[in-house]
């Protein structure tokens, strides 16, 4: 029988599902729908793949494994939650509570020393960074704000901060030597292999990829990101922030480009704090410090040297903090800055929040302040730059006012840069980076290299191009926008998908469709525009915009990109729901242990599942399953008009809350319709008491909040303790029970 599949992930989304996924299961029973859930948290996800280390009862089945084969078939539908992509700083964390709570996992050796370790090390870098989405999302992306969404944030619009034309605030980017400034790209004509070499000048081999089987028709680029442009970049950078009197601030994407953003941020860190890493090199060595893991682990670190040595180089940190430009804080109360964890800023979050926030970061005093916003490569930069330009000069967007921009994103089958993780090398000498075609024997691309440099390989299959295209021409036309395809002429990439884009396009009926290919520059300039003045405009673009787009639009429009209607349709046949286009706000969960209130929206799980209900009843002939559907959408657009999210202040309604209502609505919406009378007679049961107990089952989601709360633990708390925290409400949970 086919099934609804639930993921469990981490921090505020999986604490959420706690408190929502009894609602959901007890109200899909009465449409024979079954709900499964599918543990793909990193905890989950780290037990799973040691086996060999834990005892049989502490064993776990590969979730991701399963659902990385269900997404290939036609039946899929799976409600696909956020979950943590680990820098290697949360990745030890989440090893050492595990650890704690009696896993005898291994360490993460930073430093392989033999073949076992090495084998450990490669298990766990399977398991870091975007591990997990890159394997789910074997289709395109289709996110948008769906029109409650948008009248909801006309109605209730949320704070922008103004905009001055004065404003300091700027993106830096590279101009050469850069991951955009050195690419190569060609379409591989037959179905072949290729082998990837670096042929060191001093003319030893070192193979990276011995025979990568490649398609037919699929795209591949290589480019490199050099060191000493990079180093000199960073250092001029940091050097014209302090003249300038701006923050600093790094924003990239360690988690999910997790072999080069890693290194990148580690060349920032380093050159931030040059002196103290010249002066204590030894010692940092010795300690094993990374400077790619950031300020934070360098400082636990230091609690291994005796109190004087520590002290000093605290003194050496705390001086070059002086002495250079004021740092961005992640959170200026505790002292964190921009360049203690490598995943503390993910550019696609901070970015717009910096732009909403008048182009202003916080200082360590807290205070909002004009920054530098470094973007080392410059492939993208220019959407930001020129958003903030647009800002200077027209002021805040008007959110009651301002146009709707869905995206359609390349995505399937890791394309582009997001599936570049095992074709991206750090390299160790000089020479030549050769990608060889195993047909020919020839050397389609390459690029001398020198010691530090980034070098990768990114690849985009012909069948996602296809797909994209063609998804792109149905939002067209379900929506009769124009459709930007946000491409660059210059960039050797992006030239090799306009001639399939040109080619694809022509395979199918554009009569009276608008659709352009722009520049992302130019695209952002005519997209923000048309936004200002009302207009709706969809962006099609590659995986990475794709990214920075459904975090910036959804931001600036609607206050969070968890309000998106986020569908990838699978390219077999399946659908893969999202819930929403952000993250897992570990910010949220911070504020939950400290005074038991969450504020985490699930706005885009109920879309979701909307969405995913309605799937279901079409594929499974099952009416059913389709006016539960229907009777959530029709919940949500009353959930928006009441305006139930939760607050962002304890002792107020919060994610708990918020579920009763979208409960009480759903109930609400089922017992009026005509079409079932089954399901009318159980819900009108349901909505009678939810609407009777409403009072008291407020009372107690409220009362349950003002102190702190114990999970039992970050990565892996308590199932138990998390069931309790999230379902303080006996009174609604017996109602449940009645179902
Ligand atoms: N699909 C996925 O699996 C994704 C996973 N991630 C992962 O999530 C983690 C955190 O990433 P980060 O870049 O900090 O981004 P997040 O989207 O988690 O958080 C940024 C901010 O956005 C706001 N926000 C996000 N979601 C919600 C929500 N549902 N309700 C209310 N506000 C929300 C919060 O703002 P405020 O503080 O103002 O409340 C939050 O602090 C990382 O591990 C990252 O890799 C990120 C994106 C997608
Ligand atoms: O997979 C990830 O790490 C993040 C994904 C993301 O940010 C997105 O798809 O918008
Ligand atoms: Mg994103």
């Amino acid at each position: 029988m086919s099934k609804i599949f639930y993921t469990k992930t981490d921090e505020a989304p999986a604490l959420a599902t706690q408190s929502f996924l009894p609602i959901v299961k007890a109200f899909s029973k009465t449409a024979n729908v079954t709900i499964e859930t599918k543990d793909i948290s990193l905890a989950g996800r780290i037990i799973a793949n040691f086996p060999d280390f834990l005892t049989p009862d502490q064993q776990i089945s590969n979730d991701l494994e399963e659902l990385g084969a269900l997404v290939k078939k036609p039946e899929a539908n799976i409600i696909k939650l956020p979950n943590i992509s680990a820098s290697i700083p949360q990745l030890k964390e989440a090893i050492s509570e595990l650890q704690g709570k009696g896993y005898a996992l291994p360490d993460y050796p930073d430093n392989p020393g033999n073949d076992k370790e090495q084998e450990i090390k490669s298990r766990y870098d399977k398991i870091k960074g975007s591990a997990v989405n890159p394997v789910l999302r074997e289709g395109n992306s289709d996110r948008r704000a769906p029109r409650a969404v948008k009248n909801y944030a006309k109605q209730n619009p949320h704070t922008m901060g103004a905009w001055s034309p004065d404003s300091k605030t700027h993106v830096a980017t590279m101009q050469h030597g850069d991951f955009k400034g050195n690419e190569k790209s060609l379409t591989v004509k037959d179905a072949t292999k290729i082998k990837i070499e670096l042929v060191r000048n001093d003319g030893t081999t070192k193979v990276f990829k011995e025979a990568m089987p490649l398609l037919a028709g699929e795209i591949i680029d290589a480019t490199v990101m050099n060191k000493a442009a990079l180093t000199t970049f960073l250092k001029e950078q940091i050097k014209d922030a302090k003249d300038k009197g701006v923050l600093f601030s790094l924003h990239m994407k360690a988690t999910m480009m997790k072999v080069s953003d890693p290194i990148i941020f580690g060349h920032a860190v380093e050159a931030y704090f040059a002196d103290v890493f010249e002066k204590h090199q030894k010692t940092f060595e010795e300690l094993g410090i990374s400077a790619n893991d950031g300020l934070e682990s360098l400082f636990s670190k230091l609690d291994q040297l005796p109190a004087d040595k520590r002290q000093e180089i605290e003194g050496d940190i705390e001086q070059a903090i002086e002495n250079g430009p004021d740092l961005a804080m992640v959170n200026s109360d505790k002292g964190i800055t921009n360049l203690h964890v490598p995943s503390d800023v993910i550019i696609d979050a901070s970015m717009p929040a910096m732009i909403r926030n008048s182009g202003k970061m916080w200082n360590a005093e807290g205070k909002p302040q004009d920054t530098k916003a470094v973007i080392p490569d410059s492939s993208y930069a220019d959407i930001y730059s020129a958003t903030i330009d647009f800002c200077k000069k027209h002021g805040a967007f008007d959110p009651t006012t301002m146009g709707t921009v869905p995206n359609v994103g390349l995505m399937a089958q890791k394309a582009e840069e997001y599936g570049s993780h095992d074709k991206t090398f750090e390299i160790d000498a000089p020479g030549t980076v050769k990608v060889i075609d195993l047909n020919t024997n020839e050397t389609v691309l390459e690029h001398a290299v020198e010691a530090g440099d980034i070098w990768r390989m990114c690849q985009v299959k012909d069948a996602p191009i296809q797909d994209w295209v063609k998804l792109a021409v149905s939002r067209a036309k379900a929506t009769q926008w124009p459709a930007v395809f946000w491409l660059d002429e210059n960039r050797a990439h992006d030239v090799e998908l306009i001639k399939k884009v040109t080619t694809y396009l022509k395979g199918h009926d554009t009569t009276g469709l608008d659709i352009k290919i722009m520049s992302p520059k130019e695209a952002t300039e005519y997209t923000l525009k048309r936004m200002k003045d009302g207009k709706d405009t969809i962006s099609v673009s590659g995986n990475v915009l794709r990214d920075y787009l459904t975090d910036l639009f959804p931001i600036l429009e609607v206050g969070t990109s968890a309000k998106m209607l986020s569908i990838v349709p699978l390219m077999n046949g399946g659908g893969l729901f999202e819930t929403g286009a952000g993250g897992s706000a570990p910010k949220h969960v911070e504020q939950f242990l400290e005074e038991g209130h969450l504020r985490w929206d699930s706005l885009g799980e109920f879309l979701a599942l909307g969405v995913s209900l309605d799937f279901y009843g079409e594929k499974n002939d099952n009416p059913k399953a389709r006016i539960l559907g229907d009777a959530l959408d029709s919940a949500t657009e009353k959930f928006l008009v009441n305006d139930k999210s939760p607050s962002r202040k304890v002792m107020e309604i919060d994610t708990r809350g918020s579920h009763f209502y979208l409960a009480l609505y759903w109930a609400e919406a089922l017992a009026s319709q005509d079409k079932d009378q089954e399901l009318k007679g159980v819900f009108g049961k349901v909505y009678q008491q939810l609407s009777e107990k409403e009072e008291q089952i407020v009372k107690e989601l409220i009362e349950c909040q003002g102190s702190p709360k114990d999970i039992g633990g970050y990565y892996l708390p308590d199932a138990q303790k998390v069931s309790s925290a999230m379902r303080p409400s006996s009174t609604l949970n017996s109602i449940l029970d009645t179902i």
